[in-house]
């Protein structure tokens, strides 16, 4: 038997123009390669110059030790940016990944390789997506300490959806290879 689709379920993504919902998204960028701080503010600049892209805030810097990287990797800086978007989860990720190659991104075949900059889609309102080319909620990030510690300066009553609230996570997280950096700030003009 054929399923007939239910015509009062409708996926956001497909919705065009002005009838897309609002969403809250989390982004987290990253870069341990090159003009670090340059790379941060660069993607934050580009994604306020989004259309149907409204940054909201953007977090701390922390310095954080490269985690599962290959031998050799330079520390990081990460921030967390909140967003409001009409845009499709999809079509956020394009943008994300254009951004990454506008600071000079080179994709490499070593898994976690030194960049200049990653932007990661962690939340997307509640956009679930279980495939290669897009995953949310992010499936690592309730295991990263330098994702969860800047959302959490910004949003501490956050939670990931399914996974929990971020000040439960972080709490079972080592947080010795993360360190605010007060002397560095992105600016959100
Ligand atoms: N939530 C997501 N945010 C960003 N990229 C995603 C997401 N889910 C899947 N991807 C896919 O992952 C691909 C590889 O991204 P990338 O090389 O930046 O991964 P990574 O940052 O090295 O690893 P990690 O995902 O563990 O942070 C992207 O081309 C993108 O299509
Ligand atoms: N400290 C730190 N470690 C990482 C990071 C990152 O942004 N910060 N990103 C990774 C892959 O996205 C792998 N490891």
């Amino acid at each position: 038997m054929t399923e007939t689709p239910n015509p009062h379920i409708v996926d956001a993504d497909t919705l065009t123009g002005e009838m897309r919902p609002i969403r809250r998204t989390v982004l987290a960028l990253g870069s341990n390669l090159g003009e670090r701080m340059e790379n941060l503010q660069g993607a934050v600049r580009a994604l306020a110059d989004t259309p149907d892209v409204w940054v909201t805030s953007v977090s701390p810097v922390y310095e954080s030790e490269p985690v599962d990287a290959p031998e050799g990797s330079g520390p990081y800086l990460n921030a967390v940016v909140l967003a409001d978007t009409t845009l499709a989860a999809t079509r956020l990720l394009d943008r994300a990944l254009a951004i990454e190659d506008a600071y000079g991104r080179e994709r490499s075949e070593v898994r976690n390789a030194p960049r200049t900059l990653d932007v990661d889609l962690i939340v997307v309102g509640d956009r679930r997506a279980d495939d290669d080319t897009l995953r949310l909620p992010h499936p690592r990030a309730a295991q990263r300490a330098f994702v969860l510690r800047p959302w959490h300066d910004l949003e501490p009553d956050a939670a990931i959806p399914t996974q929990g609230k971020v000040a439960d996570l972080l709490a079972s997280l080592d947080e010795s290879g993360i360190t605010r950096r007060d002397d560095l700030h992105l600016e959100l003009e």
